[in-house]
C-alpha cells in the first residue's frame, strides 16, 4: 500500500531528528517540507509569530484547531511552562496517528492532549471532559469554513475569558474572509494583522491575533 505524504514525513522525522528534542523535529519537518514535498505546516515564519505570541501569554491551558502532523504542536508545546497544557483537535484519524507519533517522538506528550474529532463536537466537552475551565490561547489552523462557526461556539461555551487571545492562520491563503469580516467587526475582540508568507513559499499569506475583551 502506498505511503501517505504525512507518513514519509514522520519517517523522515525518525530517520533525521533526535528523539525527545522538539526543535529537531521541528526543523527536520520544515527540511523535509521545503525541499521534498510542500504540506500545510504553519512552517518556520509563521512558526516564529506563533512562538512570540505563545511566549507572550505563557498559556497555562492552550487549544489547537487543525493539529495535522503535530508541528504546530511540538512547536506550542515545547514553549509551555511546567504545569502547562495544549489540546489539540484533529478532525482526519490518519493525520491524528501521525500527530500522535510526531508529538510523542518530540517528547512533549505529556503537555499535549491529542482529541480526534470535529471541532464542532469537541468544543462544546472541552469544560467538563477535558476540564477546562477557560482558554488562555487558540491557534485556529484547521479548515476556513469552522473559523467564525468554531470562534462563535467557543463563546457560546463560555471559554473564553478577558484576554483570552486567538491566533488565526491562513488569513490570506486559502484565505478566511468571513471570519476576517466576523472577527474585524465584533467589538469583542481587539484584532491585529500579522503579514507573512505561506508555508514553504514566496506567496504572501497572514495570521490574525484577535484578543477577546469579554
Ligand atoms: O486546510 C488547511 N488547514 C490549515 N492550514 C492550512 C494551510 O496552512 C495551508 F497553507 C493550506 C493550503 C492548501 C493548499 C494551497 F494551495 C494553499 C494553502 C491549507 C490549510
Ligand atoms: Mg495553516
Amino acid at each position: 500500500m502506498n505511503q501517505s505524504k504525512e507518513q514519509r514525513i514522520l519517517n523522515y522525522v525518525l530517520q533525521n531528528a533526535v528523539r525527545g528534542d522538539p526543535c529537531s523535529v521541528i526543523d527536520a519537518i520544515d527540511t523535509y517540507c521545503s525541499q521534498k514535498e510542500w504540506a500545510m505546516n504553519v512552517g518556520n515564519e509563521k512558526g516564529l509569530i506563533l512562538d512570540k505570541t505563545v511566549e507572550e501569554i505563557n498559556p497555562s491551558v492552550a487549544l489547537e484547531l487543525g493539529t495535522y502532523c503535530g508541528y504546530s504542536a511540538v512547536r506550542i508545546a515545547r514553549l509551555l511552562k511546567a504545569g502547562a497544557r495544549l489540546l489539540t483537535v484533529e478532525f482526519n484519524p490518519e493525520f491524528a496517528a501521525i500527530a500522535k507519533q510526531m508529538i510523542e517522538f518530540a517528547g512533549v506528550q505529556d503537555k499535549v492532549t491529542l482529541i480526534e474529532g470535529p471541532s464542532e463536537e469537541i468544543i462544546p466537552q472541552l469544560k467538563k471532559k477535558y476540564e477546562v475551565d477557560t482558554l488562555d490561547f487558540v491557534f485556529v489552523d484547521h479548515w476556513k469554513d469552522r473559523y467564525t462557526p468554531d470562534t462563535i461556539l467557543l463563546q457560546e461555551c463560555s471559554l473564553l475569558r478577558k484576554g483570552s487571545v486567538l491566533l488565526a492562520d491562513n488569513i490570506i491563503v486559502p484565505g478566511a474572509p468571513e471570519f476576517v469580516n466576523y472577527i474585524r467587526n465584533n467589538p469583542r475582540f481587539q484584532c491585529t494583522n500579522y503579514p507573512s508568507h505561506l508555508e514553504y513559499m514566496k506567496v504572501q499569506d497572514a495570521m490574525e491575533k484577535a484578543v477577546f475583551l469579554g
